[in-house]
């Protein structure tokens, strides 16, 4: 065999690949390298906290997926491109989700392994450096930023209010003892600047040389001797290499992990001979069980400049410019999202809620950017328990081909009857005096919406990605015939390659699932190190 060998290699360098490059660096002596497909996170925007919307929105450091046409349309799908992937470009909101979401994750692996509620809690305080919280639910240790909003405008300071009008309880800290209730946002910011996987964890290994990391490097597919990995094949621009390793770790993500075992011979037999894909291992739930939180935005003009809609354009967004350059503060100092509620419209009293609401303090046509003079607020309700799964199917043989993504959005009744349910919430919130005071038409779905039919088809029509793809290379009992890694991580039939990312996820997270990767990161690291390195 010619060409590089590393111990371990790291394939993507986005939440998972950063965390398990810091673990193992600090717990083995081995050789690590990182392989990421994007570059270095140099761009400003990615370290601005509010730049994210302006690199987004400009297809910066992302890949350019679409869906398949769902509901009638293909919808942009973008993921991190760059060093810190999702974290990179991501909004920052930090949420670690309900109990019943690991008991889920327990249940799918049964007596096979450890991935508890118990367990993870205690991983999340690990990695968590919080400015505010320290107590049974939060750690003031880790390498992970963790920061409460400086001030909340006083449009969210409205709607935080007219949440509690509507019956819901004010809940300081929704990582606490119940998510339930209307709380300011956490986020992963630090003084004023965007708290990446990267900035927090690898950034620190490459600078004292424990770590090497490879950027422009796409890997195409594992390369397999005898059901063991030993290596990658890689695409350098147009130059093909190949790199050695005794463990491959995949952390590319949930559109990508699945797609690189399929072309690595791992995957659903039908589909890989059908693109003349030798079957290495026939693993039919690759690329399945696709779910995604679908955000369903609700929005209303309201009156005066309230909120960030003049800050975020035009003269405002360079006076916010200015003001963070020069003291750090202000609108661009955060993610613009600062008070969230959580509730179950059947039972508002309910500790599990099944919708989250993000308050963002603006109006927009491609929801991030403001769009338009007029101040506004646009309510994200997402459906936090999905039932509906779709799929990342390979377009065809080519590892550079983009792959078919259908994430079957509201596929599921239980998905349209939340998605109306949290419509309807919401516009009864909008009607309390804390809000009605302030609001002057409903702008998204606009009056005329109004039965059940029509709120279903908006709901269908509108509900898109929040970024949140999971569980295409789910972990579960080997009595699991669509289980693609055990509850190690460890690839089903293949030795020495793991998939340690958000694909693993049996069932979506109920919250923003950057945080619960990272943790899932650090407990799967924990079992590497003992299972080959002590
Ligand atoms: C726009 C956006 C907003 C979001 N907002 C939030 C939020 O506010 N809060 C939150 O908790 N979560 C949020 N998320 C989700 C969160 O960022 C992801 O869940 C998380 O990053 C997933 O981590 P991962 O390690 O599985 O994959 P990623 O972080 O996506 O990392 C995968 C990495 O692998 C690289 N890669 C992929 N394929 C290859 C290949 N073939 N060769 C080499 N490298 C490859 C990618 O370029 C990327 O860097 C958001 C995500 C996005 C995109």
């Amino acid at each position: 065999m010619s060409g590089k060998h590393f111990d371990v290699l790291i394939v993507g360098s986005g939440a998972a690949g950063c965390v398990v490059a810091d673990y193992l660096s600090e717990h083995t002596d081995k050789s690590i390298a990182v392989l990421e497909a994007g570059p270095l996170d140099r761009n400003p925007m990615i370290h601005i906290p509010a730049g994210y919307s302006k690199l987004l929105a400009k297809d910066k450091a992302v890949w350019p997926y679409e869906t398949v046409v769902v509901n009638g349309q293909r919808r942009r799908f973008r993921m991190g491109k760059v060093v810190g992937g999702g974290t990179s470009v991501n909004a920052m909101c930090y949420v670690r989700g309900q109990k019943q979401d690991f008991d889920a994750w327990q249940e799918a692996v049964g007596e096979e392994g450890d991935w508890s509620w118990e367990t993870m809690r205690a991983t999340y305080i690990e990695q968590e450096r919080n400015d505010t919280f320290h107590n049974e639910y939060h750690g003031i240790d880790g390498p992970l930023s963790v920061e409460l909003p400086g001030r909340i405008n006083e449009l969210n300071q409205r709607c935080m209010k007219a949440f509690q009008e509507f019956g819901l309880s004010y809940n300081p800290d929704y990582n606490g003892q119940s998510q339930a209730g209307v709380s300011p946002v956490q986020s992963n910011t630090d003084n004023g600047k965007r708290a990446s996987a990267a900035v927090a964890y690898l950034h620190p290994r490459v600078d004292s040389g424990r770590v090497t990391l490879l950027t422009s490097r796409t890997v195409t597919k594992i390369l397999i001797d005898n059901r063991k990995a030993v290596g990658v094949c890689v695409l350098h621009g147009t130059q093909e290499e190949r790199i050695y390793a005794d463990l491959v770790i995949l952390s590319a993500g949930a559109v990508q992990s699945p797609k690189i075992l399929m072309h690595s011979g791992i995957g659903p037999r039908a589909q890989l001979e059908s693109f003349g894909i030798p079957v290495i291992e026939d693993l039919a739930g690759v690329g399945e069980n696709l779910h995604d939180h679908p955000i369903i935005p609700i929005a209303a003009f309201v009156k005066g400049k309230m909120g960030y809609q003049a800050a975020a354009q035009g003269l405002g967004m360079l006076v916010s410019g200015v003001r963070y350059l020069t003291a750090k503060d202000g609108p661009a100092a955060g993610n613009g999202i600062e008070t969230v509620s959580y509730w179950d419209p059947d039972d508002l009293q309910s500790e599990e809620p099944t919708v989250q609401c993000y308050h963002e303090p603006i109006i927009s046509q491609d929801g991030l950017n403001p769009s338009g003079s007029r101040s506004g607020v646009t309510f994200a309700t997402v459906v936090l328990q999905p039932r509906s799964r779709g799929t990342v199917k390979l377009a065809d043989a080519d590892p550079t081909s983009m792959p078919l993504i259908d994430p079957n959005f509201i596929g599921d009744p239980y998905d349209l009857k939340v998605g109306i349910a949290a419509v309807k919430s919401v516009r009864k919130v909008m009607e309390q005096r804390s809000l009605a005071d302030v609001i002057e038409e409903e702008f998204v779905p606009g009056a005329k919406v109004q039965t059940d039919e029509e709120l279903g088809a908006f709901v269908k029509q509108v509900a898109t990605t929040m970024w949140h793809p999971v569980g295409t290379c789910k972990m579960g009992r080997k009595d699991d015939p669509t289980a693609v890694v055990d509850a190690s991580l460890k690839v089903r039939g293949i030795e020495a390659l793991h998939v340690i990312d958000a694909s693993i996820m049996p069932r979506i997270i109920s919250g923003n699932t950057n945080a619960p990767t990272q943790a899932l990161a650090r407990h799967a690291s924990k079992m590497l190190v003992a299972r080959y390195f002590s």
